[in-house]
Order: C-alpha cells, then sequence, then structure tokens
C-alpha cells in the first residue's frame, strides 16, 4: 500500500491553500489516516479546520517520511526555514512550488536531503491530475517511488528527464485547468450571446467539455486531430467556426502559443 510508510512516520504539508488542499482531499480520500498529516498553514480554511485527526500547526514529527512544500514561491525565503530542521536525508522533501529551482531547497535543506521538485494540477482534488516529477542527486530510485506513489493517488504523473522542462510543464498542465475553464466560460457567454438563458449555455459549454475530454482520453481514441475532423461535416456549422478558430495570425494556435510562452517565462522568472 503506498501510504503505508508516510502512515507510520507522517506527512508534513506546509502551506494547504488551494493546491495544497486539493492534493490533501485527494490523499484523505485514497485513505491516508489523517493522523498522519501535519500541517503547517497561517491562515487555515474551514475544509482545513474541519478535518478531524490533522495536526494543524502543532509540533513536528522528528523525521517524516515525506514534507510537501506547497506555498507560493514569493513566499519561499519565510516558509523554508520552518522545515530546516528536517534536512539531512531521512525525510523526502517534495516541492510543488512554480518556478522555484531545486538548488533553492539545497540551499537550506543541505544536498544531502533527497528533493523532488513536482508540478501537479488542480484535478488531483478529484483524482484527475496530473503531476510532473524530477528529484536532485540524493533523491534515489526509491525515493522517486514514493513521491510517484503520492502523487499518483491523485491521478497520473510522468518524470522529466531534466529541470529545465519544469516551466513548459508548468505552462501546459500545471496552469492548464485554468486554460480550459476559461473555454467553458467563454463558450457558455457566446451560447447566451445567441440568445440561450445562462444555465443552459454554461450546462452545454461543461458538458461539452467533460465529454470531449474523456473522448480525447478513452482507450484506443483517435489523436484530436482526427476526433476534429470527425466533428466537421464538409460545409458544415463546424467548419464554419474553425475557419475562425483556425485563422493562423488570430486563431487560437497563434493565442495559446503566446499565453503558454507567457506562462512558461513567468515560471522562468520566478526562479530568481
Ligand atoms: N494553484 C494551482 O493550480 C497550482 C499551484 N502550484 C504551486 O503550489 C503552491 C501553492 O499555490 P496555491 O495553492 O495556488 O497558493 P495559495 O496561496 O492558495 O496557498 C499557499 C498557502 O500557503 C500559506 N502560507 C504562506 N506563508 C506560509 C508559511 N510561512 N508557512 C506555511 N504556509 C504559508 C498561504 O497562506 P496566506 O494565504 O496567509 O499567505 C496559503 O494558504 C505555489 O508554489 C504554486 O506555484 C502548483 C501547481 C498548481
Ligand atoms: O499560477 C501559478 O503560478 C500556479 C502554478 C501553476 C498553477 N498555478
Amino acid at each position: 500500500m503506498a501510504f503505508d510508510e508516510i502512515a507510520r512516520r507522517g506527512l508534513v504539508l506546509l502551506g494547504c491553500g488551494k493546491m495544497g488542499s486539493a492534493m490533501l482531499a485527494g490523499w484523505l480520500r485514497q485513505g491516508l489516516p489523517a493522523e498522519s498529516v501535519w500541517v503547517i498553514e497561517p491562515r487555515p480554511s474551514d475544509w482545513l479546520k474541519g478535518l478531524v485527526g490533522v495536526h494543524l500547526n502543532a509540533p513536528l514529527p522528528e523525521a517524516p517520511a515525506v514534507a510537501v512544500v506547497a506555498v507560493k514561491p514569493q513566499m519561499m525565503g519565510e516558509a523554508l526555514p520552518q522545515l530546516a530542521a528536517l534536512g539531512g536525508g531521512e525525510t523526502l522533501v517534495i516541492s510543488i512550488a512554480a518556478g522555484t529551482p531545486i538548488a533553492r531547497f539545497e540551499e537550506v535543506l543541505g544536498a544531502a536531503t533527497p528533493i523532488v521538485r513536482a508540478m501537479p494540477n488542480t484535478p488531483a482534488a478529484i483524482g484527475r491530475g496530473i503531476t510532473a516529477l524530477i528529484g536532485n542527486a540524493a533523491a534515489g530510485e526509491a525515493h522517486m517511488a514514493q513521491a510517484e506513489a503520492l502523487l499518483a493517488a491523485v491521478g497520473e504523473t510522468v518524470r522529466l528527464v531534466s529541470e529545465a522542462q519544469m516551466d513548459a510543464v508548468t505552462a501546459v498542465s500545471g496552469s492548464g485547468p485554468a486554460y480550459v475553464f476559461l473555454l467553458i466560460e467563454a463558450m457558455a457567454a457566446a451560447g447566451e450571446a445567441e440568445g440561450l438563458a445562462p444555465e443552459l449555455a454554461m450546462r452545454l459549454a461543461k458538458a461539452t467539455v467533460a465529454g470531449a475530454g474523456a473522448l480525447a482520453t478513452a482507450e484506443g481514441a483517435e489523436p484530436p486531430d482526427r476526433l476534429r475532423v470527425n466533428v466537421t461535416s464538409p460545409g458544415g456549422t463546424t467548419a464554419a467556426a474553425l475557419e475562425v478558430l483556425m485563422d493562423p495570425e488570430a486563431g487560437l494556435l497563434p493565442l495559446m502559443r503566446r499565453a503558454i510562452h507567457a506562462a512558461a517565462e513567468r515560471s522562468r522568472e520566478l526562479a530568481g
């Protein structure tokens, strides 16, 4: 069982905002005992305060199995010293912070500390996230497997071959759910502009994005460009829409290229 060692030695979560809560919700649902979790969070939500058994802002265990850092990159300087005592090798430290390089953690915790840098996304809250991971030199196969097991409990995992990939990963899948939510908002707003009631437009938009996502990821699914062609009757309605969306200058492709580039650049900036 993936959580056995963590259940025995404990998991520390530093920062329990939107992403920390999403992961914690997934772990608890997957069977991690609440009594094995220590959370450091200056402004706990009502949800967090209501979690019976979780140790909230309490003294930390001496050598927990894992410490997960889920504070904003801008708060790292202030937050990280709280984990300094866990450096040295006994505790696997997993950071999900955008931008912040592994070297920054090694400065505070020491290079002998196994450190995994990971980039999850918020669908983790319902077990549908995807997390990319890369470890430092001290993170051996057992540490990588432990990080993967923890993150696999809330969705898919993928190992990276170089830390430099993390900026692009963050821009595509870390931030990506926001682009999809915006797509839902935009489709619903456009449906309303065509005369639909707001609730109906939103219901159609949400179900369409969910259904198309499920179709694209179903076992044996055709690739997305083929699925797109399957919707597009010659001379029909989809073709009319795609002419706008696939405009080489003003269409979705150059727009998404610019958006993802902006996110990746911001990730590089956050590295300091
Ligand atoms: N949101 C997302 O979709 C994703 C986020 N991430 C990464 O996860 C991290 C957290 O992001 P997100 O959850 O969105 O941000 P949030 O602001 O929602 O969560 C961060 C939490 O950490 C708390 N915090 C601040 N200082 C400390 C401290 N010294 N010790 C402990 N906790 C502290 C914050 O409290 P307060 O509000 O009082 O400052 C806040 O509750 C970031 O590094 C981000 O890059 C990665 C993937 C996806
Ligand atoms: O917006 C951010 O910086 C974080 C990282 C990926 C998703 N949210």
